[in-house]
């Protein structure tokens, strides 16, 4: 008889292949499907590898029937392939080799949130589409993601145990990870970051909003490296070492962690520091790309998160720079004694605090506008704790994020939370002084620079914004409503004429 597995899985990629040894750690059994034979052998190779002297876990499947057949029904089929028309081929050729109605096909790639809404539609009735964003990379694949559910809730009952076993787990009051990387000994205990986000595509914007404050939180590292570096004039293993310190502190956080790692390392050909040889252009899949996009079209400012997307095109202009910098003269940055550069170094790590609060904020703040404006109801303080560990932005902060939800779901910004309102102002007069001192020495800071106008924007009553209505009214007649008079009440005045009379607009 044939081997009923508990799963199908389809691209045993990066995240893929680790997903499936996961499941495989938690006792599920896989059918594994690969367009590439070397794949379906490598996943094979390594569940013998890892499982010692236990039965094979993994069926390695040469075509979707095969898949299908060695799949327990009803199915539940899982996709790591990448995100866009694969996802397409992939539905299709299951329907078209047999896939039943009462199948769940769940997509866990980077999918466009929109085109999760379209697709759950165009297959209804034919098989249920379900959507788990994933975060972590291969480690977290491997050993603990970070996951974001959603789609047909009565799925999600179904889902939730399998999810819940391989996602991450937090110790439930402190937030903070509790991890193993050793194969076949998994975490079993904690609270797992993975819980339903909500109907379809919400769990995809989810992840596009983590994906974009993933890219603010990487520039702000990277700029405070760059201020290190060519105004301290610190070597990469003394900036490894203040990265390594800031860990232990309230910016504890994997990106902080990793980047002291990198720091450290050296290129084996050269023996320099290894991010000396590694090329200044940044590339991009395109999350961070669609966040600015959406907050655009949402309505509500993430200026932090579109300074990296603009920072990334900006590096990965290389020869327009290269060709600039013969050209376009700045500032030479003085040398520093060791007073000055302590000073430096601690006015950077509170300014890394404040900025990295903003893109949280700003993060939160989308989710919130763009959940109202599609009717999803979703719960900030559940999404705070999914990001406390698995994914690539799960850091100790996180865990205060959590709190500041569940002492008021309905918080306007986080901004405005009594403890980041205390932890700002403890830390704002840094923030300021790191930013100039980065402006007059000429090195580049957008998302500090950004994160710092947006919080002097949103605490302040009264903005600019009125001049700009004048300016409005005076080419356009777009009118204007007045400080004393009822909101929704519009004026406009007649700028060509000599009188300028204002009139109420109707
Ligand atoms: N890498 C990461 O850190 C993360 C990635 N993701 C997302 O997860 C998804 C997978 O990413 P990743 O593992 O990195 O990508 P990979 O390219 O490493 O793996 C994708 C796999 O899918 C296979 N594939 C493509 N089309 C088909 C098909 N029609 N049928 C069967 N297999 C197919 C590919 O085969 P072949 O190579 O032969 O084309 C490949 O083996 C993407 O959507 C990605 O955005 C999400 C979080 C983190
Ligand atoms: O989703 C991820 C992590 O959360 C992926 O690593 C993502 O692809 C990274 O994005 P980019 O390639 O644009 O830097």
């Amino acid at each position: 008889m044939t081997q009923q597995c508990d799963i199908g899985f389809i691209g045993l990629g990066v995240m893929g292949k680790n997903l499936v040894m996961n499941l495989a750690d938690h006792g599920y059994t896989i059918a594994a499907f690969d367009l590439d034979q070397d794949k379906i052998e490598g996943v094979l190779k390594q569940d013998e590898l890892e499982r010692g002297d236990k039965a094979p876990r993994i069926v390695g499947c040469h075509t979707l029937e095969e898949l299908l057949a060695h799949s327990a029904q009803p199915h539940l089929i899982i996709l790591s392939v990448p995100a866009g028309k694969p996802v397409d081929i992939v539905c299709e050729n299951l329907m078209k080799a047999g896939l039943k109605t009462d199948a769940v096909v769940v997509d866990t790639g980077n999918t466009l949130w929109t085109d999760t809404v379209e697709r759950t539609a165009k297959y209804e009735g034919q098989f249920t589409l379900f959507s788990t964003a994933v975060s972590g990379g291969e480690v977290g694949a491997r050993f603990g993601p970070a996951l974001m559910p959603s789609g047909d809730a009565e799925q999600w009952q179904r889902l939730a145990p399998v999810w819940e076993a391989i996602a991450a787990k937090v110790d439930a009051k402190t937030g903070k990870p509790l991890e193993s990387f050793v194969p076949g000994q998994p975490v079993t205990e904690g609270e797992p970051c993975a819980a339903y986000i909500g109907p379809a595509g919400a769990g995809h914007y989810v992840k596009m909003v983590h994906n974009g404050i993933e890219y603010a939180d990487m520039q702000q590292i990277c700029e405070a490296y760059q201020v290190m570096r060519d105004v301290a004039g610190m070597s990469c293993d003394e900036i490894g070492d203040v990265f390594a310190e800031w860990n232990q502190g309230p910016l504890n956080s994997y990106l902080i962690e990793i980047s002291a790692d990198i720091l450290k390392q050296k290129d084996p050909a050269t023996g320099k520091p290894v991010v000396d040889v590694i090329q200044d252009t940044a590339g991009q899949k395109g999350t961070g790309l669609w966040t600015a996009i959406s907050s655009l079209e949402v309505g509500s400012p993430n200026p932090s998160i579109a300074q990296s997307v603009f920072a990334r095109a900006l590096s990965s202009m290389k020869q327009e720079r290269v060709a600039a910098s013969k050209v376009l003269k700045g500032p030479q940055p003085e040398a520093l004694n060791e007073e000055q550069k302590a000073q430096l170094i601690a006015q950077l790590h509170d300014a890394l605090y404040c900025s990295k609060l903003c893109v949280y904020a700003q993060g939160f703040h989308l989710m919130k506008l763009a959940g109202e404006q599609q009717g999803w109801d979703l719960d900030f303080a559940s999404i705070a704790k999914i990001f406390r560990a698995g994914c690539i932005i799960r850091a100790i902060f996180l865990q205060s994020i959590t709190e500041a939800f569940e002492r008021n779901g309905e918080l306007a910004n986080l901004l405005v939370d009594p403890f980041f309102v205390e932890q700002i102002e403890e830390r704002q007069t840094n923030w300021r002084k790191s930013i100039a001192n980065a402006i007059i020495n000429g090195i580049p800071t957008p998302v500090f620079s950004a994160s710092l106008a947006y919080y002097d924007t949103y605490r302040n009553a009264v903005v600019p914004a009125n001049l700009l209505q004048a300016q409005r009214d005076f080419f356009g007649a777009h009118t204007f409503e007045r400080v004393d008079q009822p909101a929704g009440e519009f004026y406009h005045i007649e700028w060509s004429q000599p009188e300028r009379q204002q009139v109420r607009v109707k």
